[in-house]
């Protein structure tokens, strides 16, 4: 099995290293073309508007929809997430391309600037309980965005609630789903399948 790490912008490299590091084989991405070579794909986090116009300029757009559509598993960190996302707000003038094919509607820089970055750790109980380990996942939220709503087909593995006053975009949604926890941990699910 050979995973496509989506290699734009961002952390691609950091991606690529822990996979061979679980002994997995992880390729750079840079063309649509390069897809068909990959069962699955990382799209890693960054500057998902940044990103978003190096996609437009390579071309990928397309192919990277055909690739989730064909249902091939998908994860996304963080910018990468807000790509994957049906719906974003918070985007710079104009907005940016998004891949979509998970039902959620994701708030780009939910967190505030770059100094808002933090780490906390957020409970993991059904992962632990699933795959063994901790209770506990450390976070880590780098400009971090956050998703604000799912579909129901949504699974949600983990959380990290937020204060009320901090909940600008959403009337009825009580949680605030941390994408960046999230996604880790759907890459912590894919990787023990394949
Ligand atoms: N760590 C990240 O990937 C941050 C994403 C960033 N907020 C964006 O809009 O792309």
């Amino acid at each position: 099995m050979v995973v496509g790490v989506l290699a734009l912008q961002g952390s691609f490299n950091e991606h690529i290293a822990v996979l061979r590091r679980l002994g997995v084989k992880g390729v750079e991405i840079k063309k649509p073309e390069q897809l068909d070579n990959v069962s699955s794909l990382i799209i890693p986090g960054g500057e998902s508007t940044t990103m978003a116009k190096l996609a437009e300029f390579h071309k990928l757009f397309p192919a990277l929809r055909e690739f989730v559509k064909m249902g091939k598993p998908v994860w996304g960190t963080c910018a990468g997430l807000i790509f994957l996302a049906d719906k974003a707000v918070g985007q710079k003038q104009g907005g940016q391309e998004l891949v979509g094919g998970l039902d959620c509607t994701v708030h780009r820089n939910f967190f505030g600037s770059q100094i808002q970055s933090f780490e906390a750790d957020v409970s993991v109980p059904e992962l632990a309980s699933k795959e063994g380990g901790p209770e506990t996942f450390r976070g880590v939220f780098i400009r971090a965005p956050a998703i604000l709503e799912v579909g129901p087909e949504v699974e949600v593995l983990a959380d990290y609630p937020v204060p009320s006053n901090k909940v600008l975009y959403s009337s009825s949604t009580v949680e605030i789903q941390e994408v960046c926890i999230f996604s880790l941990i759907i890459m912590v699910n894919l990787l023990a399948i394949i």
